[in-house]
């Protein structure tokens, strides 16, 4: 019996992301302008694009078996599936977007208590409703349907709810950041009955691990050298990795082989000093992934 999974690709911002990441986890996701059904070379898979929005009500129908998307969506949608896993990645950084109160560069505005009566303009409304409602704040909210940031410089509304990543358009437009309502990373999502089917659980259980391993992988280097036995000790003292540095012996040598796993920015730090503690043809390697 042939076994398919249906998986959701986020359409927009986590787009390129998502499939550099599928990429780097061995995947090739192939994309064909105004197609919505991305080829993909693993012949048990079938992937669509679909927008984040929609991704847990899809996911939670079964529509498809799983997908991702930011957790900001799920947390909206209130959307009733499996969280398997989150991965910190953005449009362009490493770093969570986060949803942000914002109001004009020049408003009074110090704090969401000073925003009673106010009208707050968000694509988030839901989540920003509760938020205030929460706090007891009484305030009008409006669904923008986008280019949020122009209705706040504007005056169509005191203040915005909106995400942010680099805090470029934030400054390119004068405003000021009043405090943050949420972070949100991407989440894989998986259908209850899809995650009880063993076969399907075992392949989104793969897809995460490889997704995880490849991110985790990102600026990590595997760094190896020969030392003589007496300065093994002092040696993996100073390296940093991932338990402790694994220690081999050379061929009818009484030299030491040592390799660790380390984050590339320490290894310019770090030769220097394997060098004066007496090690020698030191290798940096590459790592697609750490599992
Ligand atoms: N820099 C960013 N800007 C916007 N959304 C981001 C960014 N980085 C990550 N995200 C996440 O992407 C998701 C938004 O996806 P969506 O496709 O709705 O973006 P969008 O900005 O509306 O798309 P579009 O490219 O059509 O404007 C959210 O889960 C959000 O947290
Ligand atoms: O903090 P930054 O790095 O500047 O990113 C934040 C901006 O990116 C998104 O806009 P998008 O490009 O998706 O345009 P949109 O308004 O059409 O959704 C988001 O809505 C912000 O406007
Ligand atoms: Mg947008």
């Amino acid at each position: 019996m042939s076994h398919i999974l249906n998986f959701g690709i986020p359409k927009g911002s986590l787009e390129n992301a998502t499939v550099d990441l599928f990429k780097k986890a061995g995947w090739q996701i192939s994309i064909s302008s105004r197609s919505y059904f991305p080829g993909v070379d693993d012949a048990e898979m079938n992937c669509k694009l679909i927008r984040p929005q929609e991704m847990g009500r899809y996911v939670e129908r079964a529509t498809i078996d799983a997908g991702i998307a930011g957790r900001d969506w799920v947390r909206e949608n209130e959307a009733d599936v499996v969280e398997v896993c989150e991965m910190v990645y953005s449009k362009v950084s490493r770093r969570p977007a986060r949803w942000v109160l914002v109001v004009n560069g020049d408003s009074a505005v110090k704090g969401p208590e000073d925003l009673r009566g106010a009208t707050i303009s968000t694509e988030l409304v839901g989540f920003t409703k509760r938020y205030f409602a929460e706090r007891n704040i009484p305030v009008n909210v409006e669904f923008s349907w986008g280019a949020t940031e122009a209705k706040v410089v504007d005056g169509l509304c005191d203040a915005i709810v909106e995400v942010t990543e680099t805090g470029s358009t934030i400054k390119a437009n004068g405003l000021r950041i009043v405090c943050e309502l949420m972070e949100s990373v991407p989440v894989l999502l998986a259908n209850r009955a899809s995650w009880a089917d063993p076969w399907k659980r075992e392949k989104i259980e793969q897809i995460a691990t490889l997704l995880k391993s490849s991110l985790a992988a990102e600026g990590m280097v595997g760094l190896k050298m020969n030392a003589p036995a007496d300065k093994v000790e002092l040696i993996t003292r100073m390296l940093p990795s991932l338990k402790t540095p694994t220690v081999s012996h050379l061929y009818n040598s009484d030299w030491l082989s040592i390799e660790s796993i380390l984050s590339e920015k320490e290894v310019r730090q770090i030769v220097p000093e394997l060098i004066k503690l007496g090690a020698q043809g030191i290798i940096e390697y590459p790592l697609n992934k750490i599992i």
